[in-house]
């Protein structure tokens, strides 16, 4: 499993996109993709009810049983800040843990990062953003405070062996800042590869973003991160989130956030809807030929399950259509 690495040198940045790829009509893809299923973190951790501790296990499993490689399975953030989250001891201990499966979990600092580990993490999650302000509101610190405590956790984590996934927020806009620079993204991101996160994820938080700036960005931020270390989480606030991971796919990356059933949103990000719902980009990929390991119907199955404990109807329309849920 990757760890914690070092960036490459900027001159071998372009030759990361020489890997395998399939063409179909429309385009030059990966021949395969890693979802990074986020439901029960980035889907539940926004719901006003709490949702009890069991559903929660039982939802990783289900999506661990679909064949998703990647379940992202909580968060060790302040139970004052997001409630929802209080239980993520217990629901971390309480996962089957698939083997093969991986189940990062989010740590905004230190104190979260032993939390995670005293909880048996095998790998976390830090989180920053390409904006000041909704990095002081999500995380309550500047950017260079925010990366200064990511160093302390990734110092940590070389040392226990654990890996470390990085996020950066607001990278096609913020809810507080609005238009947010390309170059600006790509420096925050350079930092955090550069610092030993062995994956980026580029988070459009709000679902702003179109493909025409989700190129943009994802140009800019190429020239400092190998393609092979990307993946982008889109939301789907103005309905642009698959086609902004299509334009994403065509450019080479192939890592892909996404929530089963469209679940997710910040609570630090008012009017953010949900993510990429996960069934909807299986549905996809499956029609392009790229291969993701996972298996639609059980993937179904798990959106249904989470759909009637929340009591609220899917957001992703392969289920609308399959399911008449
Ligand atoms: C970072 C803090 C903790 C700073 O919060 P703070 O209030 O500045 O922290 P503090 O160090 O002053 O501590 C305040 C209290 O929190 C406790 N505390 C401190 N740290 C922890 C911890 N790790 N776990 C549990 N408790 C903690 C600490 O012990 C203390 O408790 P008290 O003494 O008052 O009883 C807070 O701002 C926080 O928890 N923020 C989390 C916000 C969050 O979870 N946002 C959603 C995830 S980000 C997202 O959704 C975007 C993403 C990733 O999906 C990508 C995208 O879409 O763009």
């Amino acid at each position: 499993m990757a760890t914690v690495r070092k960036a490459l040198p900027r001159r071998l940045v372009g030759l990361a996109t020489l890997r395998a790829v399939s063409t179909s009509p429309v385009g030059t893809f990966p021949k395969r993709v890693k979802i990074v299923e986020v439901a029960p973190r980035d889907g539940l951790q926004n719901e006003k009810n709490m949702v009890p501790t069991p559903v929660k296990i039982k939802l990783i499993d289900m999506l661990s049983e679909a064949g998703l490689p990647v379940v992202e399975a909580t968060s060790f953030v302040s139970p004052k800040w997001v409630p929802q989250m209080a239980d993520h001891a217990e629901v971390l201990k309480g996962i089957q843990k698939f083997p093969g499966v991986n189940y990062p979990v989010l740590t905004p600092n230190f104190k979260g990062f032993q939390a995670a580990v005293a909880a048996g993490a095998k790998e976390v999650a830090i989180f920053g953003a390409a904006s000041e302000l909704f990095t002081k509101k999500n995380i309550n610190c500047s950017v260079d405070e925010s990366l200064q405590r990511f160093d302390e956790i990734l110092k940590a984590a070389r040392a226990a062996g654990i890996s470390v996934r990085g996020y950066v927020s607001c990278v096609l806009g913020c809810p507080y800042e609005g238009k947010i620079s390309p170059a600006k993204v790509a420096e925050v991101s350079k930092k955090l590869y550069s610092m030993g996160c062995y994956e980026i994820s580029l988070g459009d938080t709000i679902g702003v973003g179109t493909p025409g700036a989700m190129k943009d960005m994802l140009s800019a931020v190429l020239h400092e991160v190998p393609v092979t270390a990307l993946a982008v989480h889109c939301h789907d606030t103005y309905g642009q989130a698959l086609a902004n991971t299509l334009t994403a796919l065509q450019m080479g990356v192939s890592v892909v956030d996404s929530s089963v059933a469209g679940l997710g949103g910040c609570p630090y990000a008012q009017g953010a809807s949900g993510n990429l719902a996960t069934e909807d980009l299986v549905y996809m990929l499956a029609g392009l030929g790229i291969h993701t390991g996972v298996n639609l119907q059980k993937l179904l199955e798990a959106g249904t399950f989470i759909c009637q404990a929340l009591n609220r109807r899917t957001n992703s329309k392969v289920a609308q259509a399959t399911c008449k849920l």
